[in-house]
C-alpha cells in the first residue's frame, strides 16, 4: 500500500526537484504529467483523487518562533500535506514571517486556510481583509492549495479563487456546519454550489447529532463520488460520532482527512499516527 510521508525529511528542493524557486502544480519544474487526470488534483505533487486519503496535517502557529517546534513535531509522523491554519497566527500583519518560516522549516506541501470561529476558527477578519491577505500569502508564494469558506462574499471568494488559478494552485472550497447535518439534499446543493463558485476539492464537514446524521453525511459523499466525478471531495462528520468518516474516507469517496500531531484543529480528528493505519485496513489497493 502506498504509505504517507513520514515528517519534515523533504527539503524543497527534494519537492520540486530542483533548487529553483518553489513553483507548485506548474508541471515544467516538476515532472509532473502535462494533461491533468480528470478528478485528480496535485498539491505540489501530492494527489488528491488517486490512490488511498492522503493525512492533512493542521499547525497552528501564533507566530514566527513557534512554527520550528510545530515542524519538529511532524518528525517520523505519517503526514502528506500541512495545513497552515492562518487564523491562529495572532497580528495577521505576521502571517507572511510565518509562511516564510514554515516554508523554511519543511517541504512538506502546505494547504493554506484562514477560518473565523463560526467555521471553527479564531479569525476575525471581515471578508475583503481576509480575501486580501490569502491573494498576499499567494502572491508570496507561501502556499501550495488554498481552502475558501465558500459561503463567504462570493466577490471575495472569486477573487481568492481566480488569484489562486492564475498562479496553478488548485483552491478547496469548504461548507462548515458546527451545529448540525443538513439533510442529504442540502449537502448535495451545497457541493453543487461549491463546484460552481470555482472548487477544485469540494469539503463538507458537519456535526451529527445521531447516528442517522452520520449516515447522511456518508450517503453524500458517496453520492457525490459518482456525480460530480471531477471533484475530489472530502467529507466529515465532527466529532467521535462521526470518526467513521475520517476512517473510512476511501470507502465513501473522500480524498482526504485531517488528523492531529499535537494540538487539533477539529472536534472528531485522530493522531496521525493512530490514523494512517485504519487508512490501509480500508484500503482497496
Ligand atoms: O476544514 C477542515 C476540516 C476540519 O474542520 C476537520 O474537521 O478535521 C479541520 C480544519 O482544520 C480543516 O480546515
Amino acid at each position: 500500500m502506498e504509505t504517507p510521508s513520514t515528517g519534515p525529511a523533504h527539503s524543497p528542493a527534494q519537492r520540486t526537484g530542483s533548487t529553483e524557486p518553489h513553483q507548485p502544480n506548474r508541471p515544467a519544474d516538476s515532472g509532473w504529467p502535462t494533461e491533468p487526470t480528470p478528478g485528480v488534483v496535485r498539491i505540489a505533487g501530492v494527489e488528491l483523487g488517486a490512490g488511498r486519503p492522503k493525512i492533512v496535517v493542521p499547525l497552528m502557529p501564533r507566530a514566527s518562533s513557534e512554527v520550528a517546534a510545530a515542524v519538529a513535531a511532524l518528525h517520523g509522523q505519517p503526514v502528506d500535506v500541512i495545513e497552515w491554519r492562518v487564523d491562529h497566527v495572532t497580528d495577521p500583519e505576521r502571517a507572511a514571517a510565518v509562511g516564510v518560516a514554515l516554508r523554511t522549516e519543511t517541504g512538506l506541501p502546505v494547504l493554506m486556510t484562514y477560518r473565523t470561529d463560526r467555521e471553527g476558527g479564531q479569525g476575525t477578519l471581515a471578508d475583503a481583509d481576509y480575501a486580501a491577505l490569502l491573494r498576499r500569502l499567494l502572491r508570496l508564494d507561501l502556499a501550495d492549495a488554498v481552502d475558501v469558506e465558500y459561503r463567504r462574499d462570493p466577490v471575495a471568494v472569486a477573487s481568492v479563487v481566480n488569484a489562486a488559478h492564475a498562479a496553478g494552485l488548485p483552491v478547496i472550497t469548504s461548507f462548515h456546519d458546527f451545529d448540525s447535518t443538513p439533510d442529504l439534499e442540502s449537502l448535495l446543493g451545497t457541493l453543487r454550489e461549491q463546484a460552481a463558485s470555482g472548487g477544485d476539492v469540494l469539503k463538507m464537514a458537519v456535526t451529527p447529532r445521531t447516528a442517522l446524521d452520520v449516515a447522511t453525511l456518508l450517503t453524500a459523499s458517496a453520492t457525490a463520488a459518482s456525480h460530480l466525478p471531477q471533484h475530489p471531495l472530502i467529507s466529515i462528520s465532527m466529532g467521535s460520532l462521526g470518526l467513521v468518516s475520517r476512517v473510512a474516507a476511501e470507502t465513501f469517496g473522500s480524498c482526504a482527512t485531517f488528523a492531529s500531531v499535537g494540538e487539533s484543529s477539529a472536534p472528531g480528528q485522530l493522531p496521525a499516527a493512530t490514523l494512517a493505519p485504519l487508512l490501509g485496513l480500508f484500503s482497496r489497493d
